[in-house]
């Protein structure tokens, strides 16, 4: 059966013979998703029915799991025609890709390609004009201001842009400090419904899993998380919860003060690298594990990156450290000797974690993630005409955010109270006082 868009040989996306075996396998998880998906299914059904997005080519770069599959097959159900490339190339799980290219989704992915390849993928996405980018950590939307300016113009294909995660979001903000922004950007990440629960709970989560996978125990371990923000806090919150010891670093006083009155110690790096286990970076920053640090770290440390790039743990000078010195002990998991020593391992080659070594985030996150994603892309071809000229990072609309909320929590079968009459007056009035 030929089915998988992969690069073979000198050609470029040639369509592979995929076993019947891996389409079943990758068709049989997006499935499974799909039933811990409620919001996703709800939306699936209703973009079926009205196909808001009729006529529309959507590019996105995500993580091609069984949970993004499903965003796909939402959007390709509401009318788009949709093309898919892996945000990262140690996520994409081929069988995914597989099934949802028998879908009908035009999928540019394969596990482990190269950073060339990376961007040949991107560009096979940009190349059917796209209507609506939607992007996780800005390398889409990035590419495309850089190599199809003309996108952008005013009689140009791009409506509006959507944003998956925090790093991605501080390129935008940056872009559009600098003037550089040519399109309307909604920042999904920064949506509570995403931000809540996708980050402080899916993160740490996915590396608890990778490092059960690695059978090492947490109870009695030091373990250090460098930041305090949603992921960070989160991953800090479970370790502490399975009987790990954990500090904390941070450079922002407020959550460093946060993590003390939650009961963390709080230090900086250098002050107690030697003493770690295991050490967890999340803060979206470089350096946290420095040259420096690296005759420092404790016999049989782990390090693993949860944060975006592969910029946080200076995996190359790791690398240049151990000099040849190096195992694959398990699949994303490597041996360094150091000069010293001791032995360092390495997840995911600096990369994220969570994602390379156990499946990224559970569905049951992810649909709140990616309703988002979907009703942010239905609100964006309902306001084509407004968001075309607009040139800025706009706030998804709350409305959105509440509905997406109110939808999960209706799945799950949980109601709440509603504001009466007089507790709505009362609360938006400012007369009353003492
Ligand atoms: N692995 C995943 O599945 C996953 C999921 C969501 C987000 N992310 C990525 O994780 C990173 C963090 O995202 P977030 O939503 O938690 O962001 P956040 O802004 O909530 O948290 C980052 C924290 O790191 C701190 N920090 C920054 N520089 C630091 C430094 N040098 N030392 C110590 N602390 C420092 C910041 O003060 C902040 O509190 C981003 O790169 C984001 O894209 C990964
Ligand atoms: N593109 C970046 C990574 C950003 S990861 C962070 C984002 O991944 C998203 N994510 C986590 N788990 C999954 C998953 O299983 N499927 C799809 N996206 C996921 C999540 O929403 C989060 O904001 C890189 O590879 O360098």
């Amino acid at each position: 059966m030929k089915l998988c868009s992969k690069k073979w040989g000198n050609e470029k996306y040639l369509i592979t013979d995929e076993s019947d075996e891996t389409l079943e396998k990758g068709l049989d998880e997006i499935r499974i998703a799909f039933n811990k998906m409620p919001v996703i299914q709800s939306l699936l059904k209703d973009f079926e029915k009205n196909k808001p997005l009729q006529d529309l080519v959507i590019s996105c770069c995500l993580h091609v799991t069984k949970e993004t599959a499903n965003l796909m097959r939402t959007l390709k159900a509401g009318g788009a025609d949709v093309y898919l490339c892996g945000s990262n190339p140690l996520s994409t799980q081929d069988h995914i890709a597989t099934a949802l290219a028998s879908e009908g989704i035009h999928v540019y992915a394969w596990t482990n390609n190269t950073d060339e390849e990376f961007y040949e993928c991107v560009d096979a996405c940009l190349i059917p004009k796209p209507n609506i980018l939607i992007d996780d950590g800005a390398d889409l939307i990035v590419t495309a201001h850089k190599n199809y300016p003309e996108y952008f113009e005013k009689d140009g294909c791009i409506i509006a842009c959507q944003e998956e995660t925090t790093t991605g979001v501080h390129r935008f903000e940056s872009m559009d400090k600098n003037g550089a922004l040519k399109a309307a950007l909604f920042p999904v990440n920064d949506a509570s419904c995403k931000n809540q629960f996708d980050n402080e709970l899916g993160t740490g989560q996915g590396v608890v899993a990778a490092i059960y996978g690695m059978h090492v125990l947490f109870a009695g371990k030091t373990v250090v998380v460098a930041g305090y923000g949603h992921c960070s806090s989160g991953m800090a919150l479970r370790a502490r919860g399975l009987g790990a010891r954990v500090i904390v670093t941070e450079v922002d006083p407020v959550k460093a003060l946060k993590a003390v009155f939650e009961g963390f110690e709080v230090a900086p790096m250098n002050e107690i690298v030697h003493k770690a286990d295991m050490i967890f970076t999340a803060t979206g920053c470089n350096n946290i594990i420095a040259k420096s640090h690296l005759d420092k770290l404790k016999n049989g440390c782990i390090l693993a990156n949860l944060g975006h790039f592969d910029v946080e743990i200076v995996a190359k000078d790791l690398y240049a450290a151990a000099n040849g010195k190096i195992k694959t002990i398990r699949p994303s998991v490597e041996e360094l000797i150091m000069p010293n020593g001791n032995k360092i391992y390495l997840l995911a080659q600096g990369r994220l974690a969570n994602l390379a070594l156990s499946e990224g985030h559970p569905a049951e996150v992810m649909d709140m993630s990616f309703a988002l994603q979907a009703m942010m892309a239905r609100y964006i071809s309902e306001n084509r005409q407004v968001l075309k000229v607009k040139h800025s990072i706009l706030k998804v609309p709350d409305e959105l955010n509440n509905d997406v909320a109110f939808a999960k929590l209706e799945a799950m079968g949980i109601k709440i109270d509603k504001w009466t009459e007089e507790q709505y007056k009362y609360h938006t009035s400012f007369e009353e006082g003492t």
